[in-house]
This record gives C-alpha cells, structure tokens and sequence, in this order.
C-alpha cells in the first residue's frame, strides 16, 4: 500500500485551498489507474490549529502577502500566513518538513513567492516549486511529480 503525500497549507482568500484541492484531485485519479502513485492527504492550517506535533513527513503551500520592502535590500513583513511559521516553528515539526511549494502573483516581481522562499530559508526545507494564484492543470501535474520525486529521494526519514 502506497503511503499517502501529505500536503499542509495555508489559504486566505481560498487560491491555495482550491489548487491543493486541484492537486489532491489529480493525484486520487492517479492513484485509480495504478497503485503505486500515491494520494495526497491535505491538512489546512489555520490560526485555530493546534499542533500535538507532526509525526510524518509532509509538504508545505504557502501564499504570499507582505508588507513594504522588496525584499532584497529592505525588509518585508510576513501578513496574514504567519500561522503557518508558527506551526513549523513548533516542537520538531520543521524537521519532518520535505520542502515548499509557493504561490503568489507574479505581478509583484521580486517579491513573487517570496514568503515560500523564506520559509525555506528559515526551516531549512528546499524550495520545490511555485504556482499563481489558483494555478493550472499542468502546474497540478508538475507539482504532483515533483512531490512524487522527493519522496522517493527522501533520504532524512
Ligand atoms: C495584500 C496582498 C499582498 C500580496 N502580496 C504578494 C506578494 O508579496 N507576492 C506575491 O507573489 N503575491 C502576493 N499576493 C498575491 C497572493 O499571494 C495570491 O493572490 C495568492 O493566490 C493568495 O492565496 P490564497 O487565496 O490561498 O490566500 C498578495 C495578495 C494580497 C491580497
């Protein structure tokens, strides 16, 4: 039996939670035809998540929103995904964090999935992929391969 990939997010305005929900969809299909792909189980953060510590490996999708700055040569701040900091930050979760996936808007240039590539950064988790807003069919496609890769190349667990 195929392990389940399991993806945690974070939505605001509902773009992230429509393409994990995208994702998850494409991957069930997947798994339909053979076995051997595996699901995706989607666990949605949220201020009101209490975390009793991971115990397995998961993905991350994170939106961005920030705050002033360009992010290179001044600062930005982190607005309203900061529970999902929070939630890595706790215990031993970020150890068990296989890497993240950002999306964004491309209209904000340099600051384009900027809060994915800091997390990465700060949790030392690689930066797997990134999407716009509520991303495509192919991105589901991409992205579903990516995550497929990285587990079989999971080494740490
Ligand atoms: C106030 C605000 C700030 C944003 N800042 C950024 C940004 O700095 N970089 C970026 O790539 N996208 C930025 N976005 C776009 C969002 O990341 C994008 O709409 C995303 O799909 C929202 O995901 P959600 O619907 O799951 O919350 C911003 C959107 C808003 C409303």
């Amino acid at each position: 039996m195929t392990e389940p990939i399991r993806v945690l997010f974070i939505s605001i305005s509902g773009n992230t939670r429509a393409f994990a929900h995208r994702l998850a969809d494409y991957a069930q299909t997947l798994h339909q035809q053979d076995p051997n792909n595996p699901p995706i189980e989607l666990k949605e953060i949220s201020e009101a998540t209490q975390s009793d510590g991971e115990t397995k490996p998961f993905f991350v999708m994170v939106p961005t929103y920030l705050d002033g700055g360009n992010g290179i040569d001044n600062g930005v701040k982190e607005l309203m995904t900061n529970a999902m900091g929070d939630y890595l930050a706790e215990g031993e979760n970020a150890d068990l964090c296989l890497g993240i996936i950002g999306s964004g808007n491309r209209n904000f240039n340099e600051q384009y999935c900027l809060t994915a590539k800091r997390y990465a950064e700060e949790f030392d988790a690689p930066f797997l992929a990134d999407y716009e807003l509520r991303g495509t069919p192919s991105d589901a496609e991409k992205i579903y391969t990516i995550l497929k890769q990285a587990v079989a190349s999971d080494a740490k667990h």
